[in-house]
């Protein structure tokens, strides 16, 4: 496996790559990697001849008062998951040469991203645009891999690549869990014992959308209600939303039919989890 932390000796080594006519998969990450990062490198080696992974902890995406200080990392533990997995590339670039001392261009998708996490997290989205589409440019992949959890940064980076032409399939993979259905994210690991036993309510809260759902529930605010109420037997749980839109438009729905997300943000103690589920749901018959 290669690893490289400049541009310019990664974009040599990839226009070899591409010269010899394979096709290359790209997974972009913050690192800290778990089983959800390697179901998306595991994806892309399945799919391509030569799979980059990065790692880069993107300041531009936080917001003043979040983790960016203490976000989690082992570049060495990375490095030998990533190889295990099966990527060929690893690209660590250092923070000077993502963003040189005047950078004044940024990527902004509109409409999809003032919802959800966006409302609580408002620069985010263009913090992530401007550096997907950045590393987009520097590895030229054919593919690049995305997980569920984050849904809506998924839906909007597909916008984004449809709106601007970009030569590239995005593709989505499922959410991974733990044996008790939290999602897997590098943010698990700031929970103490009694906090990682309660951020299961997340799960158990979907869980609870998708029986009522299944049961011929059609009210968006009942579902959200005794989703709410779940939550809330949980003293270190802090809701940021519990939504429920359509799946494409990101948009609110009151009646519940068709491809929909039900999505959630919710602090555990001061760890701020996400989580969805995605449905088809059937308009109801009386
Ligand atoms: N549990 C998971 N299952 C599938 N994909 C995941 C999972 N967790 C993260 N990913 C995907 O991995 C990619 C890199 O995500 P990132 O490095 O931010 O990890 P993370 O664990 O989501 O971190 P955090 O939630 O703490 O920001 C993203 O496309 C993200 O959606
Ligand atoms: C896509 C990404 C690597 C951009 O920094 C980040 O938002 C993430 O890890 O999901
Ligand atoms: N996985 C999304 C990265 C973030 O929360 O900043």
């Amino acid at each position: 496996m290669k690893v490289f932390h400049d541009i310019q000796t990664l974009r040599v080594f990839l226009d070899d790559i591409r010269r010899e006519g394979k096709n290359i998969g790209f997974v972009p990450t913050m690192g800290y990697l778990h089983e959800g990062h390697l179901s998306l490198i595991e994806a892309s080696v399945k799919e391509n001849d030569i799979t980059v992974l990065s790692i880069y902890i993107n300041p531009t995406q936080f917001g003043p008062d979040e983790d960016l200080d203490h976000y989690p990392r082992d570049i060495e533990n990375d490095k030998k998951l990533a190889v295990d997995a099966g990527a060929n590339v690893i690209f660590i670039p250092d923070h000077h040469i993502m963003y040189k001392n005047n950078h004044v261009t940024y990527v902004q998708v509109n409409g999809l991203t003032h919802q959800l996490c966006g409302q609580s997290r408002p620069t985010h989205f263009q913090g992530v645009t401007t550096i997907v589409s950045k590393l987009f440019n520097i590895v030229q992949p054919n593919r690049a891999y995305f997980g569920q959890k984050d849904a809506q940064q998924a839906i909007v980076i597909k916008r984004m690549v449809m709106d601007l032409n970009m030569p590239i399939t995005i593709v989505v993979c499922p959410i991974m869990r733990e044996a008790d259905g939290l999602a897997m994210s590098s943010r698990n690991t700031y929970l103490n014992p009694e906090e990682r036993q309660q951020a299961t309510v997340l799960y158990e809260a979907l869980q609870k959308a998708k029986a009522l759902i299944d049961s011929g529930e059609r009210s968006s605010k009942t579902v959200k209600a005794m989703m709410t109420k779940l939550i809330h037997t949980k003293p270190s749980a802090t809701i940021d939303y519990v939504s429920i839109v359509g799946a494409d438009t990101l948009e609110d729905i009151e009646i519940l039919e068709d491809n929909i997300l039900v999505a959630l943000a919710v602090k555990i103690g001061k760890t701020r989890l996400i989580d969805n589920l995605q449905m088809e749901v059937l308009a109801y018959v009386h």
